[in-house]
């Protein structure tokens, strides 16, 4: 039997070949989830039955009628929602990526080389902008903290896990039918324009049934998704700046990865639009701890000069949030221990 070739699986191959900067790939086989169905397996809608969470508007999601959910023959479990975010819910999460989840006590990869309590002011400490600090800014774990060599969650590693993104998650994860998501551990990514991440699987979380929720801003990005070893040729999927990809079932274990990073051909995050939030202070959406904090915090994006820094940045990089549940539903902590009946 010939032995294994690592470099040379059919995941790797697809890899590389959409990653070479020399030959460009052409992008013909890249699945774009358009109208027009072209490509796509299954179209769905959330159910008209469904009732509207009372926290989706305050958290930037637009009315489930408008959302398209998709469905792949080929993955089953892998579900991709295409933009349910308002413009104003896109710069709200890409600025809270920027702005607020990179602060200390979460961890950072530039760590190890810079001490910043908060890298986002720090970038600006001066008048111009350090582009170079900026662009050092590869990740930022939240919650539970992945530990990237050993990839095992502990206890004694987490940190307080961002109220916002967790009420976030809860609601898209409600509408697909995964009633009572905890959102306990994220990485959050940053890619610039020449930036790749390698096949991997995300495989450390304790609860395996739970989703992975990915959702993505800014710039496009080739991802790859294939099964539960390398052998299996990848589809290649094109995300868009407000596309959520849930990795649930068959899905949650297999393989994927992002070759190429391209830049978007529509800029969903600058569509203007009559927004009036006043109605999200009502009672009704007190359901949310910090509500009052997250209207005036969307609302501070509609000044131009205001958003203009987080403007460029999303100009040319993308963002990806990259949310799980890592306990059993009865588990607080990962000591507490659980029957798996
Ligand atoms: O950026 C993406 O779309 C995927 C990120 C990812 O796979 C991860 O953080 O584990
Ligand atoms: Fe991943």
């Amino acid at each position: 039997m010939p032995l294994e070739n690592h470099n040379n699986d059919a995941f790797r191959r697809k890899f590389k070949y959409y990653k070479s900067k020399k030959p460009k790939p052409s992008l013909s086989e890249v699945l774009i989830l358009n109208d027009d169905g072209n490509n796509v397996d299954t179209v769905s809608f959330i159910p008209k039955e469904v009732a509207e969470d009372k926290r989706a508007a305050v958290l930037g999601l637009s009315s489930t009628l408008t959302w398209k959910v998709y469905s792949f023959k080929q993955h089953p479990g892998l579900l991709m929602i295409r933009n349910p975010f308002t413009p104003l819910g896109q710069r709200y999460w890409s600025r809270r990526c920027l702005e607020e989840y990179p602060k200390k006590p979460n961890k950072r990869n530039i760590d190890i080389e810079v001490d910043v309590q908060d890298w986002w002011s720090e970038c600006f400490k001066l008048q111009e902008c350090d582009k170079i600090l900026q662009k050092k800014l590869r990740w930022t774990t939240l919650g539970y903290h992945h530990n990237w060599d050993t990839k095992v969650y502990t206890d004694e590693n987490r940190s307080p896990f961002p109220e916002d993104l967790s009420e976030l998650s809860n609601v898209v994860a409600g509408y697909l039918g995964f009633s009572g998501y905890r959102a306990q551990a994220a990485i959050v990514n940053y890619y610039h324009m020449d930036s790749t991440l390698s096949p991997h699987t995300d495989h450390s979380e304790v609860n395996l049934q739970a989703p992975l929720l990915s959702f993505s801003f800014g710039q496009s990005a080739i991802f790859l998704i294939g099964g539960t070893d390398k052998s299996i040729d990848p589809t290649a999927i094109l995300l868009n700046s407000g596309d959520i990809l849930v990795m649930s079932e068959q899905a949650r274990l297999c393989y994927h990865a992002v070759p190429k990073i391209l830049p978007a051909s529509n800029i969903p995050w600058n569509h203007t639009e009559e927004v009036n939030l006043k109605h999200s202070l009502d009672a009704k959406f007190k359901c949310i701890t910090n509500v009052n904090q997250i209207v005036t915090e969307m609302n501070r994006n509609l000044d131009s000069t205001q958003w203009n820094r987080f403007n460029n940045y999303i100009s040319e990089s993308r963002i990806n949030m990259n949310v799980r549940q890592v306990l059993k539903g009865r588990q607080n902590t990962l000591k507490d221990l659980v029957d798996d009946t």
